[in-house]
């Protein structure tokens, strides 16, 4: 923030900035970076004190030449320090966005016409360039509901007390230890990839204040004064010596709507929660979600990302700073930066991570070699349109099918039984792609059900070398480069059962999640549930009949579709059978034949990946003729499968199953890595000279 034009732009956003607060604060930065006096810096200590500071932003001329001197490059940022009570958690790990470090989407003003999407999801709809984007959000399905009209989350829309959400997840679902039979534990994994790059919302901790935002139709965020925090006892299993406390849980934090509501200047506009990454499968968990955060992971030279080496292998950068990113208990214990802030999780998903961005360096190195004219902008965009290609590939013809079901995809339009090399033109500008909250707040969490609490450490014979307790390694990924750790996690993702998709959520997540040190932790499913009140959403009922399922008249009508001793459950813990939660529901109906879904959740989720698909003008199979593939090179990235992936990007992985989503089986055996189709990256050579090397601009 050194340079007048810094100072200018925060000039710039301080006079659109609706907060006086917030105004006044960035006037006074302003005016000691310009003034440097000892006045000045007593300002500075009293903003931040007030728990603001400023982070700067550098738009990436790459990209978007022509966008630099538009580009608003600075957001305010909430510092405060979390509150110190022992019970209140970070959902996602210390590192994690707090309260007022989202800021609304602003799209550039003029979409330049290029073959590569934008890394903030802007211009891809040319007509609406901020759909999509990084910062917007959810879409809904159903109006909000609030509770009682002032929004409380423990109230339900008829004004009932609504049931603790820690004790609906102990009385209604279970713990046990259920193996899929089908299933590897990699379905779970790629699922919470997919989780990552379609969606998260603000915020996102216990301890610090509630995500919702309102942005307004001009780009402007409304701050969280209106909003103001409540808390729940979260009740600990009895028969566990360990659990003899009673926490407290901070995550629901109540806002007045009316208040919120009328200050959105647009009244057609509904407070509502925003999502900080693109709606679109675009690999933002890789790639970042704004040319800021891709210029801190990208090496800008032979179009790779940066990898550090260590013992011989390529690994995610570190964090810059391993104290607030994870829960290392010692400075030597790496932890990793990337796309997305969720990246040190859990080991699995560190796991992929490394998986996806060895991938995209290794595509980059193939192309260098290919085309040896290419400049590094060209290699990092085309390897990174490959690499997004492939993942979409595996995503919607792999994976989802196991979801959505083969059938029901086919017949909505989600996946095509296409020859090999037709591009399928289905992007439709009417459909707006952003993520919906009752997708992302309830349906798509449902298959948390999945995770396993132990992560088997398997070796290329096949056997069982370890095994990590998941409880042990939140927020803790340096254990992935530890000995042989990352290729016997690969194998054991692609070999151990998930967990099965039903009621049952396993302990590690559910009395463990993010416990550190500590005896226990937290219930994601409690937290699940909490958040569906949080973010208002409409009834189980109300989904239903939106559904086109019938619209129930009381408890008993349930039981078409959810066990009827469930359904007793639900009668001694809610007061009414409309109060029922979406999440809680939904998670209980009985699956669609050939889906790992009931009918109300099937029907979100494929209403969601429809959109998601044809609401992208850059979705893979589309013939564009800028953005699209050749017919050629369609085929090719019509072969890319899980099995392949992460055979190429191991340390040293030699054999997988063709179908690493399937368990290993007799019609499924373990075959040489070579012996599992690849990618053919020579349908990328240049003979045309097509590709230049500056950025092609067509205008409008
Ligand atoms: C070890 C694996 C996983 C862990 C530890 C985990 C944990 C979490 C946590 C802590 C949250 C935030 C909860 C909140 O504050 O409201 C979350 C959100 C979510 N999870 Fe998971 N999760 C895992 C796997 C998955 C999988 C496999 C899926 C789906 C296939 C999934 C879907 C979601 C979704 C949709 C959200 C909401 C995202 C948003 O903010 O919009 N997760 N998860
Ligand atoms: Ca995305």
């Amino acid at each position: 923030m050194s340079t007048q034009r810094d100072v200018l732009s925060l000039l710039f956003v301080m006079s659109e900035n609706p907060n006086h607060e917030m105004t006044y604060g960035v006037a006074a930065v302003c005016l000691c970076l310009l003034l440097a006096t000892p006045l000045c810096r007593s300002y500075v200590q009293k903003i931040s004190s007030n728990g603001y500071s400023i982070i700067h932003s550098k738009p990436d001329i790459d990209v978007f030449p022509s966008l630099i001197e538009n580009a608003i490059p600075t957001v305010l940022v909430n510092t405060s320090p979390a509150p110190s009570n022992p019970f209140i958690q970070p959902i996602y790990g210390p590192g994690y966005p707090q309260a007022g470090q989202a800021s609304c989407a602003v799209p550039p003003p003029i979409c330049p016409k290029s073959q590569y999407r934008s890394m903030d999801g802007s211009c891809n709809h040319l007509e609406q360039p901020q759909l999509g984007m990084a910062n917007t959000r959810y879409g809904r399905l159903l109006t909000p509901k609030y509770g009682d009209g002032v929004s409380s989350p423990t109230r339900s829309i008829t004004g009932d007390e609504l049931p603790n959400a820690r004790l609906v997840s102990l009385v209604v679902f279970g713990e046990m230890d259920v193996p899929d039979p089908q299933f590897t534990l990699v379905n779970m994994q790629w699922g919470q990839v997919i989780t990552h790059d379609m969606s998260m919302q603000a915020g996102g901790t216990q301890s610090t204040r509630h995500p919702t935002r309102c942005c307004t139709d001009d780009g402007r965020l409304l701050t969280n004064d209106l909003l103001h925090r409540t808390c729940f006892a979260i009740l600990v299993p009895p028969h566990d010596p360990a659990y003899s406390q009673v926490g407290i849980e901070c995550l629901n934090f109540v806002r007045t709507l009316t208040d919120l509501d009328a200050n959105c200047p647009n009244s057609q506009r509904q407070a509502e929660q925003l999502t900080t990454v693109t709606s679109y499968m675009d690999l933002s968990l890789v790639y970042g979600n704004s040319i800021q955060q891709n210029s801190e992971i990208r090496e800008f030279r032979g179009g790779r990302m940066i990898v550090e080496q260590r013992n011989g292998a390529e690994w995610l950068p570190s964090a810059r700073n391993i104290t607030v990113d994870c829960d290392a208990t010692s400075l030597t214990e790496v932890c990793y930066r990337a796309g997305d802030i969720r990246v040190n999780q859990n080991p699995g998903l560190a796991m992929l991570h490394t998986i996806l961005l060895r991938e995209h360096n290794r595509i980059a190195d193939a192309l260098a070699k290919l085309n040896p004219h290419w400049d590094d902008r060209t290699l990092f965009q085309e390897a990174r349109k490959i690499n997004i290609a492939e993942y979409e590939h595996i995503s919607y013809y792999e994976w989802l099918p196991i979801f959505l079901g083969y059938e029901n995809m086919l017949k909505n339009r989600l996946i095509y039984s296409a020859p090999k090399t037709t591009h399928i033109n289905d992007f439709d500008p009417s459909i707006d792609p952003s993520v919906l909250n009752g997708h992302a707040t309830a349906a798509f969490r449902y298959f948390h059900t999945q995770i396993e609490g132990r992560l088997d450490l398997i070796s290329e014979l096949r056997s069982v070398a370890g095994a990590l307790r998941l409880s042990d390694w939140f927020n803790r990924p340096g254990i992935i480069e530890l000995g042989d750790n990352f290729d016997s996690l690969t194998r054991g993702h692609a070999t151990q059962p998930q967990e099965l998709t039903d009621i049952n959520f396993d302990r590690e997540i559910k009395n463990y999640l993010f416990r550190r040190n500590r005896a226990f932790g937290s219930d994601l499913r409690a937290i699940d549930i909490q958040r569906n009140r949080d973010h208002g959403l409409a009834s189980y009922n109300d989904y239903r009949e939106f559904c086109g399922l019938r619209r129930a008249d009381n408890w008993e009508d349930f039981t078409d579709l959810i066990a009827a001793q469930t359904v007793e459950k639900l009668k001694s813990l809610y007061a009414s059978h409309e109060d029922l939660d979406v999440t809680v529901g939904g998670s209980l109906e009985r699956h669609v034949i050939g889906a790992l879904a009931g009918p109300t959740f099937l029907c979100i989720l494929t209403e969601q990946f429809y959109r998601t698909r044809v609401g992208d003008r850059f979705f893979y199979e589309n013939g564009d003729k800028y953005a699209g593939f050749t017919p050629d090179q369609l085929a090719e990235i019509r072969k890319a499968s899980m099995a392949r992936l992460l055979c190429d990007n191991g340390n040293s992985v030699e054999s997988m199953q063709p179908k690493a989503f399937l368990q290993v089986s007799t019609s499924n055996p373990i075959v040489s890595c070579s012996n599992i189709r690849e990618v053919d990256l020579t349908k990328w050579i240049d003979q045309k000279g097509y590709f230049t090397t500056a950025p092609l601009h067509f205008g409008k």
